[in-house]
Parts: C-alpha cells; sequence; structure tokens
C-alpha cells in the first residue's frame, strides 16, 4: 500500500540539541500507535509530521508532495490534520466557529467550508453542540471538537498527539469509536499515547521510540510477543512494551 507520509534520515531538535537521530518512517492508512517514554521524541516527530517545524536533516513526503520549502510545506498541510496535545482555541468562538475557521486554515476551498465543518462537528458527534461556545464546554468534548478541526476536510494524514490525556473512561471509548471510524474510511492516523491500552483498542501498527530513535515498528500482536518472562505489565502488550524499553536501557 502506498505511503501516505514518508520520513527518511530525519535528524530534528533544539538549538544545538539532537532529540530525534537518524528516523525512518513510513506512514500508511490504518492506525500507527507511536508509544515511547517520556522526551523520547513523539512529540517533536509529529511536529515535524506536520510540517510545523523542519527537519534539521532528511527528507519528507506528504502524499508524494516533497517538502523541501516554505511552499510546499503549505501545500503539504492541505493533506494533514494536526491535533496537538495542548491545542488553543478562542473560548469565545462556537464549535461551528472553531471548526469552520481551522478548515479555512487548511485551505478548504469556501464554498466547501461550511459542509466540510458540518461533517466533521457530525461526524464527532457534537452536532447539537454546535451553536454551544467553547468555553461551555467538558474537557471531552473540546477534545472531540479538537479532533473535528483536525479531520475537517478529510485530510488523508491525521496526527493525534496524545489525545486521551485526560479523559474519563466513557470519554476514551468514544474517542476510539472515532478513531476506528476513520481507519474504516482509510484515513491514515498516528497517534501518540502513553497508553498501552489506546494502542491495544485501535492501532493496526505500533513504532516505539526512545531517546529519539525508532526502536521497533510491528503490529500489536508481536510488541505482545516480544514480552520476557518476569516483565512487569498488567497485560500482554505491557509486557512486551516494557521488555522491549528495558532491552533498550529506556526505563529510568
Ligand atoms: N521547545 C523545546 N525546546 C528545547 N527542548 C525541547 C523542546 N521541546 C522538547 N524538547 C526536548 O526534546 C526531547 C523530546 O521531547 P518530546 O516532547 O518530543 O518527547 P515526547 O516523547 O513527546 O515526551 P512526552 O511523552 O513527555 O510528551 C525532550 O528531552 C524535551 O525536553
Amino acid at each position: 500500500m502506498k505511503s501516505v507520509a514518508e520520513l527518511r534520515g530525519i535528524g530534528q531538535g533544539y538549538g544545538a540539541r539532537d532529540v530525534i537521530v537518524d528516523l525512518d518512517l513510513d506512514v500508511r492508512p490504518g492506525v500507527l500507535g507511536l508509544l515511547g517514554p517520556n522526551g523520547a521524541g513523539k512529540t517533536t516527530l509529529l511536529r515535524t509530521l506536520a510540517t510545523v517545524v523542519p527537519p534539521k536533516r532528511g527528507t519528507i513526503h506528504i502524499c508524494g508532495i516533497p517538502v523541501g520549502s516554505q511552499r510546499a510545506a503549505r501545500r503539504a498541510r492541505r493533506h494533514i490534520g494536526y491535533l496537538p496535545q495542548h491545542f488553543g482555541f478562542y473560548p469565545g468562538f462556537t464549535v461551528y466557529d472553531f471548526v469552520r475557521y481551522c478548515a479555512w486554515l487548511r485551505g478548504v476551498p469556501d464554498d466547501a467550508a461550511d459542509a466540510a465543518a458540518r461533517e466533521a462537528i457530525d461526524f464527532v458527534n457534537l452536532t447539537e453542540r454546535s451553536r454551544a461556545r467553547l468555553k461551555s464546554l467538558s474537557g471531552g468534548m473540546i477534545r472531540r471538537c479538537g479532533i473535528a478541526s483536525a479531520i475537517v476536510g478529510r485530510p488523508p494524514l491525521v496526527l493525534l498527539d496524545e489525545p486521551t490525556v485526560g479523559l474519563d473512561p466513557a470519554q476514551r471509548l468514544e474517542f476510539r469509536s472515532v478513531v476506528r471510524r476513520l481507519r474504516d474510511e482509510d484515513t491514515a492516523v498516528v497517534l501518540s499515547t502513553h497508553l498501552v491500552e489506546d494502542v491495544a483498542a485501535v492501532c493496526d501498527d505500533v513504532a516505539v521510540m526512545a531517546s529519539g530513535r525508532m526502536v521497533w515498528r510491528g503490529d500489536p500482536e508481536s510488541l505482545a510477543g516480544a514480552a520476557r518472562p518476569g516483565a512487569e505489565g498488567d497485560s500482554p502488550l505491557e509486557r512486551g512494551y516494557m521488555s522491549l524499553l528495558a532491552g533498550q536501557g529506556a526505563l529510568a
């Protein structure tokens, strides 16, 4: 299957400090879970994939577009929906205003933006609250609104940075159903998370980062199969993940 995003030899960092080293990644339709301990570089990788910051080294292709200039990055962004971990919003905006505004930012044509915003709001089951101001919504609803803003205009690549943080169990289930529906529509979703249960519930594929490197890639069953005898963890997947990190010396 063709890659929606292709990263080769990516180096990224802040000032003189390198936090991603020689990283290759192919993202295809389906849900890719990005796991890794704190500081592994997951957010930095998603920001790089989202073309928010150009890499220090290496090449990025998004839907076949080589992202080598600001102009190319602007073109590529039309194909990318990105929900940062802490996303900014205007509390006085309504759900509709916010999602419509994000459609405009993504370059959805004016004559299609209204329908696109309504469709995205509907997709996350916020239709009845579309006239509500963001400041009046619960944390779970704000997050759903964030997802609507990421999928408006239906970009083929959707990047979600720790989207389940702070959600209660019911909200988490709702979130998973949204991600499954995106998968059913052949969207490529990259989901950064600390929660191995999120991976077990919705991911087809897992990538594990440690210290800025991609140290493992495979399906959830193979990750569970990587568990070593006596490994810590409450599920086979968690034991596989912990074994992998221990093997990398990535556990504190
Ligand atoms: N704006 C920044 N300036 C300087 N260093 C940064 C900046 N953002 C991140 N870092 C550093 O880069 C490294 C990777 O951080 P990043 O946030 O990408 O990791 P992460 O895997 O997403 O971590 P977490 O799971 O805690 O969110 C960390 O050591 C972090 O301190």
